[in-house]
This record gives C-alpha cells, structure tokens and sequence, in this order.
C-alpha cells in the first residue's frame, strides 16, 4: 500500500502490499526516471542528443512501450483530440517527441546545408499482425489495402520501396503529414481507456543524400550508407547501442483512480554506467525492409478492420500523390538514392488485461494481437539478450518489421510508460520487467555515418 510518492533519478522501486499478492518490493534501474510533474519538454531534452546522432548518419529508434492507457500516444505524438490527433504546429507546450523531434531534425538541417540532406516519410500501422500503409490509406491510393511484409535478405541489405514514401521539406510538412495518417489509425474506447489504440504505430523518417542520377523521387531503392564508415575489417559492423529505457510513471488521469489505490512507487538514485560496446549476438539479422504482398486482403480481413471515420475505401484513387508506391517488383531494376540514416518513431498499442479493459468479440481478438505481439517483441529481446542463436523475429509482424533496429544497428530509446495505479500493479511489473529485459541487449558500436562511434548522452 502507498505510504509517501517521491522519485529520484534513475531508480524505481515498487512496492506494493495487497491482499491477492505477495508483498511486492523490487527495484529497477533505468538511465532516467520522469515523475508525473515533468514536461514534454524535460522529456525531449533527454531524447534530443539522438537527433544529432541521425544527422551524424546513425539509424535512430525511439520506442513507447507500457500499458493501455499510461501515456504512449501522448508522449509520442503529444495531447490529440478526435479532430486533431497532433496538435498544430507552434510553441505548444505538450508537444510530444515526434512534433518536436521533427522540429529538431530540420533545424539540425538547416545548420548543416553542406550535407543535401532530404527527409522522406512512411507511415504504417500493425493492426491483428498486418502491416497496413497508412500513408497510402491517406492518399486513397490503390495499394492502401493491402498488406505488407516484412522481409529480410541475408546477404545484403535492401528495403524495397513498396511502402508509399513522400518528401517532407519542414517540421510542419512532417507533422501534417503525420497528423493526417493518424485519423485513420484503429482506435478503440475501452474501459481502462476512451481512445485506446488498436495498433502498433511506425512513423519513418528517411534521410537521404538526394537521388541518385537519373533516380525519380517516386522511384528510389536502398542502398548502404556510407560504405567506408559501415566497412570494418573487411566486413560490415552490424551493431546497436541501446540507451536505456527512460520511464515514465504517470498518474493515470482517467481511471476511477483514488489516492489510497496507489501502487509504491518511490525512486531512489544509483547511478547505472551504460554496458561496454559488445558485438553483435550470432545470428543478428543481415537486414530487413518492407515489401508489399502481392495478395490483396480478404474479405474477412477487409472485414478485420474497424470501420473508421474518414478511413478511405480500399482501392480507391484519388488525390495527388506521388508517394513513393510500390514501383515495380522487387527484383525489378530501380534507380538508388544514398540513404544517410532513418529514424523510426514507434508508438505501441498498449498491452492490456481483457478482464480490466472490458473488451469483447473483435476487441478481444484484437487484444490477444496486441498482447500477442508484444509478447514477441518481449521474446525477442529476451533472447538477444541472453545471445541466442535464434532470435524468434520472425514470430510477429511487429517484430520482424523493426528487427533491424532490435538486433540491428540502430541507436534504440525505450521509453516506458506506466500507471501508478494498484490495481494495474500486474501490468506495471511486466512493464517494468520488458524494460529491465531490454536494458540487458547488448550493445555495440552503431554503423552510423560518422567517423567516430559516439554513445548517446
Ligand atoms: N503526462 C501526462 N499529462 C497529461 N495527460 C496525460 C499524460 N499522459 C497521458 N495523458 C492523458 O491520458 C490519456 C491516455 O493517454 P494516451 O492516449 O497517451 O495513452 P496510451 O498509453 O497511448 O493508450 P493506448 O495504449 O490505449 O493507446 C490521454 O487523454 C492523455 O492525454
């Protein structure tokens, strides 16, 4: 039971007495704790540095990860209304990291004008284990229904440009364009949460060096950064360096939550050193990227998927649109771009117990993809911690879709999000175990563009 709330820095320390549990007193250690007092702005300080990092040519992935309802979307995207899932651009205080980082990115561009660098988007969603293009969802293109694929080649790395990809040339560009893929995300009111988001959402941000000759903007391929930074040895340095999970417990402000119903959570301070550069576990992915399957979804998951306002009818045409659509098959000789470095923006659907979310029929269903999936992810860094031989990517779509920046060599920033709530203990513990489970990856030294490896600050 809650005796006092207070927090330090680095540390949580749960404690919980209730009638159905054991007495609960464990600690974890993160790299950063935020009370429920912090801003968005305190938050993005910390998560600034990466910013520079991507400019620097290193792949960057920052990651919300907690229950339904404990402030991902918020932290991500920042407060949305049903009209308005991100709130305009400008000086707004709760703006979330994706709005911000955008801001921080083209600022970064700016300052560095010798280096041409252009910044694309893709925008997907994985509902009940399906990649769905929401940017294609968006334009009304064609392709919007379909699903995709992850897929990995092990000899080289490739992304074949079957997601819709558009050009952004400002901080506004990234958000409108963002914040007009997000309508159409699957939503849900549950009873832990009125706005509970159905899928894993996945914002890309590609920076590129410019086409390449005689590359169209519509048309371009993948090919490796830099090949004398990723090059060591002979061989190409696949590596991640993981910052750790920053956390962020929050007082869940629509639950029927009372004072006394408060779990423990009090912080104290232990300064945790990084882990030293480790190489990659055997078995590290070469690759991934994304294809589009050739099969058009079926009635039932055409069905599948929540009848949402505003959501266009699939295969309809329309609006302008030179997104980066599907160009042709994979195999299909395309004109390349330089690929500098991307950043992946993740804001999971949360994981949730059906008997406190009150779902049932297609909710259920979806709960068990959610939960399902996150389960993979969790699985997943279980076993690259541990260095298995087999790392389980391919178990969800989730998983497979980010495994290059799981096993691979991006600079990977969990923040976990939860509820100080005690009758969401369970849930906070497992929260609170992914992310101990993911501090324990090994890390190494990313194949960023620069020179010189650096860790986050
Ligand atoms: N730190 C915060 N300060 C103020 N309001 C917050 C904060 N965190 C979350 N909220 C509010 O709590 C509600 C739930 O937050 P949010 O939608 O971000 O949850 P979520 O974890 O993304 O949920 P789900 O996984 O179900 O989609 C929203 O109304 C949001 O604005």
């Amino acid at each position: 039971m809650l005796k006092e709330y207070h927090h330090h820095q680095e540390t949580v320390l749960v404690k919980c007495a209730q009638p159905a549990h054991p007495l609960i007193n464990k600690t974890y250690n993160f790299e950063r704790v935020y009370g429920p007092e912090e801003s968005q702005q305190v938050v993005f300080g910390d998560v600034c540095p990466l910013l520079t990092s991507l400019i620097d040519g290193y792949n960057v992935c920052i990651m919300a990860y907690g229950q339904t309802g404990c402030g991902k979307s918020y932290t991500m995207l920042g407060p949305h209304s049903k009209e308005e899932r991100i709130p305009p651009w400008g000086p707004h205080s709760e703006l979330g990291i994706m709005p911000r980082a955008a801001g921080e990115l083209f600022r970064l561009i700016a300052e560095n004008p010798s280096r041409h660098l252009q910044v694309d988007l893709s925008i997907v969603e994985v509902y009940n284990n399906n990649i769905f293009d929401l940017l294609a969802k968006a334009r009304g293109m064609e392709t919007s229904g379909r699903r995709r694929e992850a897929l990995t080649t092990k000899d080289v790395r490739r992304e074949v440009p079957l997601l819709t990809r558009e050009p952004v040339h400002s901080a506004e560009d990234f958000v409108a364009l963002a914040a007009g893929s997000l309508q159409l995300r699957a939503e849900l009111a549950t009873l832990v949460h009125a706005r509970s988001s159905r899928s894993h959402l996945i914002i890309t941000a590609t920076l590129t060096t410019g086409p390449a000759a005689g590359g169209s903007p519509c048309q371009r391929g993948w090919r490796p950064p830099n090949p004398v930074a990723t090059k060591e040895g002979g061989g190409t340095t696949i590596q991640r360096l993981l910052t750790a999970p920053p956390l962020r417990p929050r007082t869940q402000p629509n639950s029927s939550q009372r004072p006394g119903d408060q779990v423990g959570i009090s912080f104290t301070f232990e300064g945790s050193a990084l882990p030293s550069a480790r190489p990659p576990p055997a078995g590290s992915p070469a690759l991934s990227g994304v294809c589009g399957s050739e099969e058009a979804p079926s009635a039932d998951q055409q069905a599948e998927r929540p009848p949402l306002e505003g959501r266009p009818a699939s295969g309809s045409r329309g609006g302008a649109s030179c997104g980066r659509a599907p160009a042709g098959s994979p195999g299909a000789q395309q004109p390349v771009e330089q690929v500098h470095a991307k950043l992946q923006l993740v804001d999971l659907a949360g994981s949730e117990c059906a008997g406190v979310s009150g779902v049932t029929g297609s909710a259920l269903r979806e709960t068990s993809f959610i939960n399902r999936s996150l389960a993979a992810l969790a699985d997943v860094l279980g076993a690259l911690s541990e260095h298995r031989g087999h790392i389980p990517y391919r178990n969800s779509q989730l998983t497979h879709f980010l495994q290059d920046v799981l096993g691979g060599d991006a600079k990977l920033l969990v923040m976990l999000c939860v509820s100080p709530c005690r009758k969401h203990v369970a849930e906070t513990l497992r929260c609170l175990g992914f992310g101990a489970r993911a501090r324990q990856v090994p890390r190494g030294q990313a194949s960023g563009g620069s020179p010189a490896p650096q860790k986050p600050r």
